[in-house]
């Protein structure tokens, strides 16, 4: 049990955890979706309200390097179990670096179950060195490895990505990496990219917002159906003709094929290592190749495949079963500790960032702990941003109707709008974005105030709050040749927000501002304020007494 907090015996009502997806502190305000947007709630929360900046990057998440922006998972995941834990990128890495990937027993039935079929090995994934969801490095060193261990054929399935690497740069992979797998593929080794497509149009859904997109990339990769090109350079190049002005993550699928005949079909007795260690967007199409009763399309066939993970998605239901890197071990989260100390909770998002306030919150586990109540807004299937203001008004709706209830006595959610937009690189559209949060806000906080409670506002790394590419040099907007500036569609590496809104402690509560704090202080600052001490496997809260 939690013991109870000397310093404050707890606010009178209930704690609110606000995320606002997508939402940093940037240097400059050019280039910031925030600076230009018109946010009079915000802005009187930063001039009222105690406030402090938190890391939401590289090794404050568990990322390998602070060259390493934040992202939803690792963010969710430190805010929720108050701890930083290693996570997906850095495990890979090192299992590779030292070579246990090889010796686990996954590796080894990936390349004995393809070697008792017809000798494939299909690798599916981001095709990027983002580090968000994959890393292309660990691709290659696992094209090397099955070479060195005598498997004949190597099919790569590449998902374009544009999302968490600059919009058009699907190139700067694609062709080295097609002239890597030229010059590995002698001596009766075959290695060669088979199909793709944007993945945002293909394969990489998640929480269930949009199957069709699954089955697109199912029939890409599995079925070998699409416009056919000769080779991975070639397709990109069509595909872009074809759809002017189409930025990677949406360009559509593409099949490799000589004679018409494609050469990367995934049939009985194959392989596959699904490459992405992140779990959100590879657990649909892992359902796919997994379930014998699958229901959410027809997969016209499914081939009996030896199937593997990176890591492995969900630890609830073992999705997968087999996978190459066990994932980071999360316990002692805030969700299981509050439910044990017999708290009611309330988490709401909508469809698009759902699974991040419970899936990810929880330590990336799909079940409920008791006394937890979640409600999902069903996002729209549309490109965000034509519809910049998202779900914030239903699910300011939510959060009301929970507060008046009475009976939460910790509620959270997360507004997606800041970083969805950001990602599709419209700069207006972003500034709208930003502002229905803020619209949401000033219709929310009141309820809060009203229920006797307080708010925790924050974000999970930026996204919004720089739109534009910066020069590597300078650090500065970069500019295209014509003086525009370059889009930006990727998270950031500016510190959050984290806002104390309190109309209830007679101003005896502020934050302390702390230089090396993260996330991971939202949880024991969430304790505290409850009038409970921090779980001793939490960071240390930033919560200031007077
Ligand atoms: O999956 C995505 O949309 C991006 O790669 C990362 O965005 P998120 O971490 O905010 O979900
Ligand atoms: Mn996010
Ligand atoms: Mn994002």
């Amino acid at each position: 049990m939690l013991q109870k907090f000397s310093a404050f015996a707890g606010v009178p009502g209930p704690v609110v955890v606000i995320v606002m997806d997508g939402y940093g502190v940037p240097k400059t305000d050019v280039g910031s979706a925030i600076a230009a947007a018109r946010k009079p709630t915000l802005d009187r929360l930063f001039a009222e309200c105690p406030s402090i900046t938190l890391r939401a990057h590289g090794t404050a998440v568990g990322m390998p390097s602070d060259e390493d922006m934040g992202n939803s998972e690792v963010g969710h995941n430190a805010i929720g179990a108050g701890q930083v834990y290693a996570q997906g990128a850095a495990l890979v890495a090192n299992a590779i670096a030292d070579g246990a990937i090889w010796q686990g027993q996954a590796w080894r039935e990936i390349v004995a179950g393809a070697k008792a079929g017809r000798g494939v090995v299909h690798f599916i994934g981001l095709f990027s060195d983002g580090n968000v969801h994959s890393h292309i490095d660990h691709l290659k060193a696992m094209v090397v490895q099955a070479r060195a261990e005598g498997v004949p054929t190597v099919r790569i399935h590449a998902l374009l990505d544009g999302r968490d690497v600059p919009e058009t740069s699907a190139l700067e992979y694609v062709v080295p990496f097609e002239a890597f797998l030229a010059e590995v593929s002698s001596g009766g080794f075959d290695a060669r990219i088979a199909s793709g497509g944007g993945r945002q149009y293909i394969t990489m859904d998640r929480y269930d917002a949009n199957w069709p997109m699954v089955e697109k990339g199912w029939r890409t990769h599995v079925l070998g159906e699409g416009p056919q090109f000769g080779n991975a350079t070639e397709a990109v190049n069509g595909l872009r003709e074809r759809n002017p002005g189409t930025i990677d993550q949406d360009l559509p699928e593409f099949v490799i094929a000589e004679g018409g005949k494609p050469i990367g079909t995934i049939e009985d007795g194959d392989a596959v290592v699904f490459f992405n260690f992140r779990g959100d967007r590879a657990i649909e199409i892992t359902r796919a190749f997994v379930e014998a009763d699958f229901d959410k399309f027809d997969r016209v066939r499914h081939p009996q495949v030896t199937y593997a993970g990176m890591l492995q998605y969900d630890g609830d239901l073992q999705l997968p079963k087999r996978f190459l890197v066990a994932p980071p071990a999360i316990k002692d989260t805030s969700g299981e500790w509050f439910s044990r100390q017999g708290l009611a909770q309330f988490a709401c998002s909508e469809t698009q960032k759902f699974g991040h306030v419970t899936y990810f919150w929880n330590g990336n586990r799909s079940g409920k702990f008791e006394g937890e109540t979640w409600q999902e807004v069903p996002s729209d299937v549309v490109p965000f941003e034509q519809r910049p203001w998202m779900k914030a008004a239903e699910i300011a709706d939510a959060m009301i109707a929970a507060l008046k209830s009475g009976q939460y006595k910790l509620l959270r959610c997360n507004f997606a709008n800041g970083d969805m937009v950001g990602h599709t690189g419209n700069f207006r559209a972003a500034t709208m974005a930003v502002e229905a949060v803020d619209l949401a806000l000033a219709r929310l906080l009141p309820a809060i105030e009203a229920a006797g409670g307080v708010a925790l506002i924050t974000a999970d790394h930026g996204n919004a709050d720089e739109m534009f590419e910066l020069d590597k040099k300078t650090k500065q907007p970069a500019t295209n040749k014509d003086g525009s500036f370059k889009a930006k569609t990727a998270h950031t590496l500016n510190p959050v927000p984290l806002i104390l809104f309190d109309k209830v402690s007679g101003g005896r509560l502020g934050l302390k501002a702390d230089s090396v704090a993260g996330l991971s202080s939202i949880a024991a600052t969430t304790a505290n304020l409850l009038g409970y001490a921090k779980h001793p496997a939490w960071d240390d809260s930033v919560l200031d007494v007077k």
